[in-house]
């Protein structure tokens, strides 16, 4: 018997093309009627850890009749590089890639973004499909196009904003994803649940160990959750006008993280310092309750994500966090909670301010 399939809108406000976000298990047969029948060419761009699963979607597209080629990249954020991205361009300038044709990214959040971003750039945008294969990328990065690669002065430097025609979120690749991956993609999840659906903690708060694991009881409903909140902000805000930004609790500081670890740690690693350490300026600018604060630490511990970073680094973090998209000139900005599920934008905090709450977090 087939399991139910959750299908979740995005867009169609604010001038952005509808597409929909679909959740279940066994999901690529939906592929062929995502793509159409009027393209010729179809590229999956694929991870060097998903080869198999790249070259057998590859044969089964080139069964229904499409010119298929596997376009194969590097792991994690070794593909999210002005380098892989040319590699990619030419093989599609190699296949003779035209603006009817479709790319599919499969993969975790740095295949997709790089996918999307290489869908954004050639002939100034083709249209690409998403399938995520982490958790990370099923309840965030492959949802709301925004698309990028790194640059050595940062994170996510250069891109676009450039959504796919759809998602395919298939449960089953969670299976083969390492523990670490699994739970570095909680954060996000956390990050859902602090800004928006507080029922998402307390799903986790009930049973961490199970929410380690895609067997979990509450995985799937974990999962669709979190795309919720992401689509319904997506929805109303595709470019980041104003309430897009929430989604970036906790990622001011996690970019800063990650650049400095030569984009070695995982995203969901940082991201949870990032929170931490988010959650703390928040009440130590006097807009955060105790309780709320606090329970930032104990719901990501409890789940086995890291809460502090090194304390020597904070003056060159200090210097990266001013690239962040959010500033504006000299003005660094971040956002905070004033309660739980009430993000809001707190602009030019004090230096001394934003010291002690990375006090709490540097060891
Ligand atoms: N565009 C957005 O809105 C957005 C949102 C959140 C995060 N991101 C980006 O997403 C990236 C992080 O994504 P991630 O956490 O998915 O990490 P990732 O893409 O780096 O994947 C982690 C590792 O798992 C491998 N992998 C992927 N699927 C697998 C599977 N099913 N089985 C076994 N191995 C598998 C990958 O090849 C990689 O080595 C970051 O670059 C981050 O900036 C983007
Ligand atoms: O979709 C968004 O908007 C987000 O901020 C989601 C984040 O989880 C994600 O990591 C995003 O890529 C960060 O965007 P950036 O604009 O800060 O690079
Ligand atoms: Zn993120």
């Amino acid at each position: 018997m087939s399991e139910a399939v959750t299908r979740i809108q995005v867009g169609g406000t604010a001038g952005s093309e509808p597409y929909e976000v679909l959740v279940g298990r066994q999901l690529l047969g939906e592929l062929g009627g995502l793509i159409g029948d009027r393209v010729k060419r179809v590229a999956v761009v694929h991870p060097e850890a998903l080869a198999e699963t790249g070259d057998a979607l590859r044969a089964d597209l080139a069964g229904q009749g499409y010119e298929a080629v596997a376009i194969q990249v590097p792991n994690a954020e070794e593909a999210k590089t002005a380098e892989v991205a040319a590699y990619c361009w030419k093989a599609l300038g190699q296949s003779g890639f035209t603006r009817s044709d479709v790319i599919v990214g499969v993969g975790g959040g740095a295949t997709t973004d790089l996918a999307g971003f290489v869908a954004a750039t050639w002939l100034r945008g083709v249209r690409w499909i998403a399938v995520p294969t982490t958790v990370l990328a099923m309840v965030d990065a492959a949802v709301g196009g925004k698309t990028g690669i790194n640059t050595a002065e940062g994170k996510n430097l250069v891109g676009s904003f450039h959504p796919p025609a759809g998602v395919l979120c298939d449960l089953a690749a969670l299976d083969s994803l390492p523990v670490n991956d699994y739970v570095s993609g909680l954060a996000e999840i956390i990050k859902a649940g602090f800004i928006a659906d507080p029922r998402i903690l307390e799903l986790i708060e009930a049973d961490p160990e199970g929410a380690r694991s895609p067997a979990g009881a509450h995985a799937a409903e974990l999962i669709e959750r979190s795309i919720r909140v992401k689509a319904e902000v997506v929805s109303s805000d595709l470019k980041e006008a104003g309430l897009r930004e929430i989604l970036n609790y906790g990622h001011t500081l996690a970019h800063a993280i990650e650049k400095n670890e030569r984009y070695q740690w995982r995203h969901g690693a940082a991201v949870s310092v990032g929170m931490h350490f988010a959650a703390e300026l928040g009440r130590l600018a006097g807009r955060l309750d105790d309780a709320t604060a606090d329970r930032h630490r104990t719901v990501l511990e409890s789940v086995g994500l890291p809460l502090h970073y090194r304390y020597d680094q904070w003056p060159k973090l200090l210097e990266t966090m001013k690239v962040d998209k959010k500033s504006r000139g000299d003005l660094l900005r971040f956002i905070v909670l004033d309660g739980l599920a009430k993000p809001t934008v707190l602009e030019g905090p004090d230096p001394a301010v934003l010291l002690a709450a990375y006090g709490e977090v540097g060891q």
